[in-house]
């Protein structure tokens, strides 16, 4: 860098990621390239909201033109369309570090994504990830910024044609705006409508109506006053009734940047002993940053209009996927954004919105239980991290929990469902985690639960491996895994008795004897099973000990200490095994097939073989032995 003082104009390059992204934008073709002129008008009206807020504390900033305002001016005749706000302005070393640079992280996943958009998603894209102001060149071939920061003399000026370069220079004071930002795009020719007042006016009614500061439109040249576009009015001060649908979703998509449609609006105002309105929306569709670690939620706290932050966390991390705004009528203004954080009414909003936004989640589940199921789909796994996150609102948040089982033929179940359907003398919630639902669906374990009809949850989802251990019960059920233990399954009885089972123990006993001893560095225990029907044999996780699916996740990531050896239970009503204890087979083959159907067990429950090369060699030989 080679001054900080931009005295004179300084050409740079872009960082390379803006490049990349740039050239993404002009080279992609955009079924809707509207969204460039959504995204000016959002960094406009942030710009005014941020000065407003910085006018709580120096008044001054504001002089005499204290009605925030946002004028698009079209010039057919230069080919031009400009959008001036009245806002915080920038410094040229502002610019410098914003209009060149990507903030965001997750940008390179972004990136990505763009790249390999095939199915129309990159505008949906657009405007997560602070990119919205590069979007300009989508239609413009070059982009001029004027700028002048609230309460200072100098002005400065930011252009670029998108190629790899801009430039940052001083601008005479008198060119620039008094205060704010005055962003010119000389339009390429293919994109010359959009220096077309009705056009212009069709796209800002459509998507930023409801933008808090209100929008203007005029020509220049034109005899015609600016025309009023949209009254800046802030739509969550109306009343419910007055609102319709469209609107809500017209104002969803300026708040939440997003192109989807609500799935559940939530409008109410809070009153009592805190004074507050609320209008938060669950998005229609899974933003795809959902499980970034970086991901926060997004809900706009104001005050008695003015915006003060996003970054209350008004809500919990389970609910980050809600957007929308608070407005408290109590909080001071003057109050920090560190201590507004600190203070009692921020909590008691916290924990009024959050209760609300649970109760309201359990009535639509009520009443509408497909819009519910699809708000699972999306959502239910951040949900579920409430489980072990929230313990206060647990036996809330069970109660709004959905699971796919092995009864639900592929739809949600509740657990009031599931508890409903237990059987006889079945005293816990079983479950199975893995990564993969077909692949828990049909994992050995499974099957002597299918056999006495007894519903099992499967759980896909990382989450699950954490909540299902911290003792978690519902009604008084515990909640067991089925990879986990003895499984007590003998106290219910078989729906289709399939098998004399009454002496099988003594059958096998010699197996589980010899397989103990040779399998000893390897399992903790061998064991009939009353688990398994059809496969001979499984793995599961001693009492006590950690579950499978846990154990396998932590030691992945290299937080486990040593794995704690598994339990090899054998199936005594499978031909095979019975079989074994009378056939006639050398020690060493029996050895041979011990190792073999441990291993077996251990392929099943998605695992490598203990010793894959002996696993090679032991196959070798039987496969030798069979064709003589
Ligand atoms: N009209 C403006 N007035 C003041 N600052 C602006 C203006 N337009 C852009 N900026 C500055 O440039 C930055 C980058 O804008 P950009 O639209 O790329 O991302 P963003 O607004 O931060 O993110 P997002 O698009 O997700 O809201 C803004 O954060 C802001 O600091």
């Amino acid at each position: 860098m080679t001054t900080e003082t931009f005295a004179a104009p300084e050409t740079r390059a872009f960082e390379a990621d803006v490049s990349k992204l740039l050239h993404m934008m002009v080279h992609s073709v955009y079924s809707d390239r509207d969204v460039f002129l959504r995204e000016l008008i959002s960094n406009a009206a942030d710009a005014c909201e941020k000065l407003r807020y910085e006018a709580i504390s120096r008044p001054e900033l504001l002089g005499d033109d204290a009605q925030p305002r946002i004028t698009v001016t079209l010039d057919k005749e230069a080919g031009t369309l400009t959008v001036t706000d009245n806002g915080i302005g920038m410094s040229a070393i502002d610019m410098a570090e914003t209009l060149g640079t990507i903030a965001r992280s997750g940008t390179k996943a972004f990136m990505d994504r763009l790249a390999a958009d095939k199915n129309g998603e990159g505008q949906q894209l657009i405007g997560q990830f602070g990119v919205g102001f590069y979007s300009a060149f989508m239609v413009a071939g070059k982009v001029e910024v004027v700028s002048r920061r609230a309460g200072e003399d100098e002005a400065a000026s930011w252009a670029s044609d998108g190629s790899g370069t801009y430039t940052i220079a001083p601008v005479d004071p008198a060119a620039a705006p008094l205060r704010g930002t005055r962003v010119t795009l000389t339009l390429l020719d293919e994109a010359k409508s959009y220096a077309e007042l009705y056009t212009v006016e069709r796209i800002v009614k459509a998507q930023s109506g409801h933008v808090p500061v209100p929008i203007f439109v005029e020509e220049t040249g034109s005899e015609e006053e600016a025309r009023q576009l949209a009254d800046g009015a802030a739509l969550w001060a109306r009343s419910k009734s007055d609102i319709s649908e469209d609107e809500y979703a017209d104002f969803y998509r300026s708040v939440a940047g997003q192109f989807d449609k609500p799935a559940m609006t939530l409008h109410y105002r809070a009153e009592g002993r805190h004074e507050y309105s609320v209008l938060t929306f669950i998005p229609e569709s899974k933003p795809f940053d959902l499980f970034d670690p970086d991901r926060n939620g997004r809900i706009k706290l104001y005050v008695r209009r003015v915006f003060i932050t996003d970054e209350a966390e008004i809500l919990p991390r389970y609910l980050r996927f809600v957007r929308g705004l608070v407005d408290s009528a109590d909080l001071p203004l003057n109050m920090s954004r560190e201590m507004i954080q600190e203070s009692p009414v921020l909590s008691a909003i916290q924990k009024g919105v959050s209760n609300r936004i649970l109760s309201e989640l359990d009535k639509l589940s009520e009443s509408d239980a497909d819009r519910y199921a699809a708000i699972w789909d999306n959502f239910g796994a951040v949900l579920k991290e409430g489980l072990y996150e929230d313990y206060e609102r647990r036996a809330q948040l069970l109660g709004l929990a959905r699971f796919k089982t092995t009864a639900s033929n592929g739809e949600w179940r509740s657990l009031k469902d599931y508890v409903a359907g237990l059987k006889e003398n079945q005293t816990a919630i079983f479950y199975a985690t893995g990564d993969d639902l077909d692949r828990i669906a049909t994992s050995p374990q499974l099957e002597g639960f299918k056999a006495r009809g007894i519903e099992v949850l499967l759980l896909p989802d990382q989450v699950d491996n954490f909540w299902t251990t911290m003792g978690v019960d519902y009604e008084g059920k515990p909640f067991k895994s089925v990879t986990q233990g003895s499984s007590d399954l003998s106290l219910i009885p078989l729906a289709e008795e399939s098998a004399d089972t009454s002496n099988a123990a003594e059958d096998v006993s010699g197996f589980i004897a010899f397989a103990k001893e040779v399998l000893a560095d390897h399992v903790s225990d061998v064991r009939i099973s009353d688990r398994l029907t059809t496969s001979a044999v499984c793995i599961v996780a001693p009492d006590n000990a950690m579950d499978l699916q846990l154990e396998k996740m932590l030691a992945a990531a290299g937080r486990a200490p040593e794995r704690e050896k598994p339990v090899l239970e054998v199936n005594a009503r499978h031909g095979l095994i019975a079989r074994l204890d009378q056939s006639t087979a050398s020690e060493d083959e029996r050895r041979d097939i011990a190792f073999l159907l441990f291993d077996e067990a251990r392929i099943a429950e998605g695992e490598a073989p203990a010793d894959p090369r002996a696993f090679a060699q032991r196959l070798e030989r039987l496969i030798a032995k069979t064709l003589g």
